[in-house]
């Protein structure tokens, strides 16, 4: 008879919020935040919080499932192996319940206390994130964050259509920068950490096809993304606030990505411009989303 294997002690509360990916998905929430803040409608500050908890609750869920589903190979990474199911600190059943009931919930509140548009997105979002790149794409083939950064686009679709209750053309344009941003964001990282997929067997871009191919690839996606930033401003979406400060902020992404692109070094430190590429596209789509809030209230 061979012994039960033991069971771990409860999961501690840290655990469960390392599973839904709280940095990341700050930016992810905050997308969300602004694609609500920036529709011509107003939205009941009791509502509003409500759907901003929804999607942060969602987004969690799927970055716990996502963790739930990819235990195996986070294991394998270096920048992965110390997160709660890994590292053995939790039950891989306890994340999969977690998730499962967390996005659950997410879902049904968004429909009940806010709108049935936003909370069918929401769900989408996750379905995507978690079905679509998590268990399908990402273990297949190079153009898995391409495609599955469609999920992580959704949140300010997800915001305005909790306001408005509809999807419009200015959060459309935000879907498709957020989307066309993600391929910039990702491989710049990705060349800097390309043996810990590797090693893991993810087939990401720099993997299959090469450093050279990659930042190509890196360099092409940023002529669109640069075009959906810009793009609200001369339809009259946006005023000059927004205009502006995407101009000038897309033209140093631009800048950044073209460095990368043609594989400029910078004296002996091995992928300084790759390592700042990741570090700003973050602060980009920061100050891109909170410009627009600005836009839309002070213009
Ligand atoms: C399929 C799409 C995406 C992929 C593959 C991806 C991949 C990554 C990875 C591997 C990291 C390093 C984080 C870590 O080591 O734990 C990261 C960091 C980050 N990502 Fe992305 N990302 C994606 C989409 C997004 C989206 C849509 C957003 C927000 C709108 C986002 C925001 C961030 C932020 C804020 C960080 C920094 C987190 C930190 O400082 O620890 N990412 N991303
Ligand atoms: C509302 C809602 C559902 C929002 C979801 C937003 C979303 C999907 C964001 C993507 C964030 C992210 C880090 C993806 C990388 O997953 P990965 O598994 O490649 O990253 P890892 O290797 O660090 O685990």
């Amino acid at each position: 008879m061979t012994p039960a294997t033991p069971l771990l002690p409860p999961a501690d509360w840290r655990d469960f919020l390392a599973l839904t990916k709280p940095r990341v998905m700050t930016l992810v929430v905050f997308t969300g935040l602004c694609g609500m803040l920036a529709a011509p409608v107003g939205i009941d500050p009791v509502l509003g919080f409500t759907a901003i908890l929804c999607i942060a609750l969602g987004a969690g869920a799927a970055g716990a499932l996502n963790q739930w589903y990819e235990a195996d190979i986070d294991a394998v990474m270096k920048r992965t192996a110390q997160r709660p199911l890994p590292a053995g600190r939790m039950e891989r059943q306890s994340a999969l319940h977690f998730g499962v009931g967390l996005g659950a919930f997410s879902v049904i509140l968004m429909g009940l206390a806010v709108n049935l548009a936003a909370a069918a997105i929401l769900a989408v979002s996750i379905l995507f994130y978690v079905l679509i790149y998590t268990v399908w794409l990402k273990r297949r083939t190079p153009q898995n964050i391409v495609i599955g950064g469609a999920a992580g686009a959704f949140p300010p679709l997800i915001g305005w259509a909790a306001a408005t209750g509809e999807v419009a053309l200015l959060p459309l344009l935000l879907f498709a920068l957020v989307f066309l941003w993600t391929p910039p964001h990702f491989w710049a990282l990705a060349l800097f950490v390309k043996t810990d997929y590797a090693n893991a067997g993810v087939p990401m871009l720099p993997v299959v096809a090469g450093e050279a191919a990659t930042r190509r690839q890196i360099g092409l996606y940023t002529i669109p993304m640069a075009a959906a930033a810009v793009a609200p401003w001369p339809l009259g979406l946006t005023g000059p606030i927004y205009g502006v400060v995407a101009v000038a902020l897309t033209a140093a992404f631009c800048v950044l990505a073209a460095l990368v692109a043609a594989g400029a070094k910078r004296g002996g430190t091995p992928m300084f411009y790759e390592k700042r590429l990741f570090a700003y596209s973050i602060l980009y789509l920061f100050v891109i989303f909170g410009a627009l809030v600005v836009d839309r209230w002070v213009a």
